[in-house]
């Protein structure tokens, strides 16, 4: 039986992907072989020596102590693009909530309940206070141009914006998925200068932390619109508060309110809903559930953010799993060490990333002396195996 501990509310749509008579799922379990999570914050959880695999099931992965879990040879995974249409559909959203006030004229609309008969014409007497502008013609700035950004790029320009995207590291098959008016900036300043509204679309991580600071915003024109649907760590919060009150930024539309942001200026608040759609959770539910049992049952990887993806086929035989430091001489010291036991090799698959080495070895036959394990595990370098039976 596999445990399977859940740290958030997870779409029963995927959790019933789990056979019922394998895997043992909830939040109480323990000493589970795999977490599936979304928000929940991992950094200061222990982590169980059971544990083999954590899903994310949705995209940002700055939750989950990703270096710790390499070292313990833990895979983590992410579900890329599972819940980007409900991100993109708020991100334009949040384009009209700063364009046209919608949030303060709802308020104000509540204001009038009493009013009887006056209501009306209240309404068009107060409406003034309440007018904006389009986002037609327009310029908008997207930072990042992954399965959320290009989405949001395709959609902005469908509503007739001029859309310029910035991303260094962008991948070609995101590339592929741009519409071809959208224009490429060069450089951050360039990008910043033109635009009438900034949307932030990248990760949170070190490097990324306060991206918008005050030297950024000095950059953008005056009155710009900065919506960030991505994470709060990425603006500075101590930068942003006097360019809202001087109304050098004109709106602030953010997921990620916190006590500072919350009390400021021209500030339109979003609980956290970029990706609370039934659509998106179910989508992120199944992507995650099926990635940590094709790794516990197969020990393929797919959609890591630590390890290589390795997907093999399987011959039927007992599958060896092994992740070691990607250094000279390995895949020799483990052949050697095989042949010494008499074990055939039927299948091989051996993939890199980032100085981690993994491999899948399938032999032709059942069952494996455990002593293999054992040995294998003293292998300097290599820091996690894993046997699994033949299905034969
Ligand atoms: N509000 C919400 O509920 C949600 C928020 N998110 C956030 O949005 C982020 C992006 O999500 P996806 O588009 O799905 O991820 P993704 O991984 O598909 O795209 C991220 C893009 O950012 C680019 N990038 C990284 N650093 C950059 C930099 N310094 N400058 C410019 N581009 C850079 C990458 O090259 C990549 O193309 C997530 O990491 C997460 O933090 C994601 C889903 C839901
Ligand atoms: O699970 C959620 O609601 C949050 C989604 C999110 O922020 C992400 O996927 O990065």
């Amino acid at each position: 039986m596999y445990k399977i501990q859940t740290l958030n509310k997870i779409d029963e749509r995927g959790l019933k992907l789990f056979p019922a008579d394998a895997y043992e799922v909830g939040g109480e379990v323990t000493n589970p072989e795999g977490i599936v999570l979304r928000s929940y914050k991992m950094h200061d959880m222990e982590l169980p020596s059971s544990l083999k695999a954590i899903a994310r099931a949705g995209a940002g992965v700055n939750n989950i102590p990703i270096d710790k879990c390499t070292d313990k040879g833990i895979v983590v995974f992410n579900t890329p693009g599972a819940n980007a249409n409900a991100v993109k559909e708020l991100v334009i959203a949040g384009l009209l909530l700063s364009s046209r006030n919608i949030a303060g004229g709802i308020e104000w609309a509540k204001t009038l309940k009493g009013e009887g008969d006056n209501v009306a014409a209240l309404v068009e007497k107060g409406k003034s206070n309440f007018a904006g502008n389009e986002i037609k013609g327009k310029t908008l700035a997207i930072i990042g141009l992954g399965a959320i950004g290009v989405m949001v790029a395709n959609a902005a320009e469908a509503l007739d914006m001029n859309v310029i995207g910035f991303d260094p590291y962008i991948s070609v098959e995101h590339a592929w998925e741009l519409n071809q008016n959208i224009a490429r900036a060069e450089s951050i300043e360039a990008l910043l200068a033109q635009a009438d509204y900034v949307t932030l679309q990248i990760p949170l991580m070190d490097k990324t932390k306060n991206f918008i600071d005050a030297e950024k915003i000095a950059m953008m024109k005056d009155g710009v619109r900065i919506l960030n649907f991505a994470r709060g760590g990425l603006v500075s919060n101590a930068d942003l508060k006097p360019a809202l009150e001087s109304g050098k930024v004109g709106w602030y539309v953010t997921d990620f309110p916190d006590a500072d942001v919350i009390n400021m200026k021209n500030v339109i608040a979003i609980p956290h809903l970029g990706a609370s759609t039934e659509e998106s959770e179910t989508n992120c539910a199944v992507m995650a559930v099926r990635e940590v049992r094709d790794y516990l049952e197969n020990g393929n990887i797919r959609n890591s953010v630590n390890f290589p993806d390795v997907i093999m086929n399987r011959n039927g035989g007992a599958r060896i799993l092994i992740a070691n430091k990607n250094v000279p001489n390995m895949v020799s010291q483990i052949s050697t060490l095989l042949a010494g036991y008499s074990v055939n090799i039927a299948d091989m698959m051996n993939r890199n990333r980032n100085g981690i080495a993994y491999n899948i070895i399938d032999i032709d036959r059942n069952e494996l002396n455990p002593e293999v394990g054992d040995k294998l595990r003293e292998i300097e370098g290599i820091f996690m195996v894993r046997i699994l039976p033949g299905q034969k």
